[in-house]
């Protein structure tokens, strides 16, 4: 006899969760609306309604640039939105309302929420929005380590050299070049700058560590491809099981206090866990760690790309090598490789300056999320939930902004006094304005662009003092960056030449 209790029971769940189902869409459906209602006054490029809105939304994930680049263009004096798949993409590219986003502050247009809701963007990828944590990071970053870029510099340039001079089989003494992958190059070039920063050369002389880091943060940079094809939610659980994973135990003994109170009064003692641990504030190993996770995601991952970009621009424009190797000469003769002689190189500087701003590592900036209602002074509401936005790339490319945008002019940002190279302090690297937003802008511009810019110059100085770079034949046109949702994905297989610097 057929089990019709069973039958019941069945069809009761089936009728649940149709129920649930049909509540749940129809609540987002509600929601949805409500929000496209409170945006209506806000043009859209794409579609506008759903389900069209969703192809927009698909659009966006793999054209971003061009979508943002449409509206900047169609809305030269305002804001406009685009569907995302995960909510409305709010972009601002007005000079007023942007002062205004820089105006407010972190409790009503956060950085931090932004970030979670954001996972693909590596840099400003958060775990939390704590913000007791949010201020200790940036206190940090913005603070300790921006202080002791005085001793860090010849650390760091003793990782840069001994990096070379593992390299030494392919770059000999000849005239041979030799094949490299800039991203690869960065990555361990980086891995071993930020481990010597994290906590001091017994970490960067453990091989264990090194190894694990770097394959960190190789899966860091794949992280918009990742987060693209798994739920976001699932991809931080990875990443964050990884960290412990591959991490925590290479920092056992530092986390211990074992090595920090050692090499307490040494230059060797300056480093980021040692900070922490000696701090007054003592965050449990478990805080250290988790800091220590956010900022290999937040800077040093954002570091990486853009270390790679530089040296592919390094090979393509390789008539700028000559400049710059003869002012880095004429610098660190005198001042030798210290944080200084890195200050005073103007030319450098303005390479990479150049270098970040027409190669942007991701289309927007400044993303807000807002979590108090919030309005600009000319009415425009934009509701609760919502991230606004600066159409970044959009704006490095504006010929109002800059002039021949197009062209990579690597000493644009060089004006001269009575005959001598110099920087306004208005076109410094360092420097954020409305002009130019690779690090951020406002309160919460990035707090590590002091310890990047510094480290990103002295890359560029010790390469072209002691090699030259070029493109493999062939292949100066060829390369086709990809991206998702307005990040760069890095390209592990791109490539770059590099020989011993001949005499020229
Ligand atoms: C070239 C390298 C880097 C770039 C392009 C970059 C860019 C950015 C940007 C655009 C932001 C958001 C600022 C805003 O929206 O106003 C940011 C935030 C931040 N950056 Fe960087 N950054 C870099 C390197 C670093 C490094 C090396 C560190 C650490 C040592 C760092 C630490 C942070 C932190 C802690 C935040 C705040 C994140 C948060 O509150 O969630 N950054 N960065």
């Amino acid at each position: 006899m057929p089990n019709l209790h069973g039958a019941d029971e069945q069809s009761s769940f089936l009728f649940i969760n149709a129920c649930i189902i049909i509540a749940v869409s129809a609540f987002i459906y509600r929601k949805s609306r409500q929000i496209e209602a409170e945006l209506a006054a806000i043009p859209t490029i794409g579609w506008t309604f759903p389900p069209l809105s969703y192809i927009t939304a698909i659009i966006y994930t793999f054209d971003a640039n061009r979508l943002i680049h449409e509206g900047y263009v169609k809305y030269p004096e305002g804001v406009y939105k685009i569907a995302g798949l995960t909510g409305w993409n709010i972009f601002v590219r007005d000079k007023r309302l942007i002062e205004e986003m820089r105006m407010h502050s972190n409790n009503e247009l956060s950085l931090g929420d932004a970030a979670i809701d954001l996972v693909t963007t590596s840099h400003t990828f958060s775990l939390d929005s704590d913000p007791l944590h949010n201020t200790y990071k940036r206190e940090l970053v913005e603070m300790r380590l921006t202080r002791t870029l005085i001793d860090l510099v010849p650390l760091a340039h003793e990782e840069i050299t001994q990096y070379f001079a593992a390299q030494e089989p392919l770059l000999g003494d000849n005239k041979e070049w030799a094949t490299f992958s800039p991203l690869d190059m960065s990555v361990d070039i980086t891995t071993l700058v930020w481990s010597r920063v994290l906590g001091g050369l017994s970490l960067s002389q453990n091989q264990k560590f090194i190894a694990s880091f770097r394959s960190l943060l190789r899966i860091t940079l794949s992280m918009p491809l990742l987060a693209r094809c798994l739920p976001r939610t699932l991809v931080r659980l990875i990443y964050r099981m990884l960290f412990r994973l591959k991490i925590s135990a290479h920092l056992k003994s530092l986390l211990d206090g074992k090595d920090v109170s050692e090499s307490r009064s040494l230059p060797e003692g300056q480093n980021i866990c040692s900070w922490m641990l000696l701090d007054e504030f003592k965050p449990s190993s478990i805080d250290v760690l988790e800091m220590i996770e956010v900022l290999a995601l937040s800077g040093v991952s954002s570091l990486t790309s853009v270390f790679a970009e530089i040296l592919h621009h390094l090979a393509k424009h390789r008539n700028y090598n000559e400049f710059l190797h003869e002012e880095v000469r004429k610098i660190t003769r005198m001042d030798g490789w210290s944080r200084n002689a890195i200050e005073e190189m103007s030319f450098v500087d303005s390479f990479v300056k150049e270098s970040m701003r027409r190669e942007n590592i991701r289309s927007a900036s400044m993303m807000r999320k807002v979590v108090k209602p919030f309005a600009f002074s000319n009415g425009l509401q934009i509701p609760v939930g919502t991230i606004i936005s600066v159409p970044s790339r959009s704006v490095h490319m504006d010929p109002e902004r800059y002039s021949r945008p197009n062209d990579f002019e690597g000493f644009r940002f060089v004006t001269y006094e009575e005959n001598l190279p110099t920087t306004s302090i208005q076109d410094m690297l360092i420097s954020t304005n409305s002009d130019f937003f690779v690090w951020g802008h406002g309160r919460e511009a990035c707090p590590g662009r002091f310890f990047a810019a510094t480290v990103l110059k002295l890359l560029v100085a010790y390469i072209v003092s002691h090699y030259d770079v070029q493109l493999p034949r062939g292949k100066e046109r060829s390369r086709k960056p990809r991206w998702i949702e307005g990040n760069l994905v890095s390209d592990f297989r791109s490539k770059i030449m590099l020989r011993k610097r001949q005499r020229h």
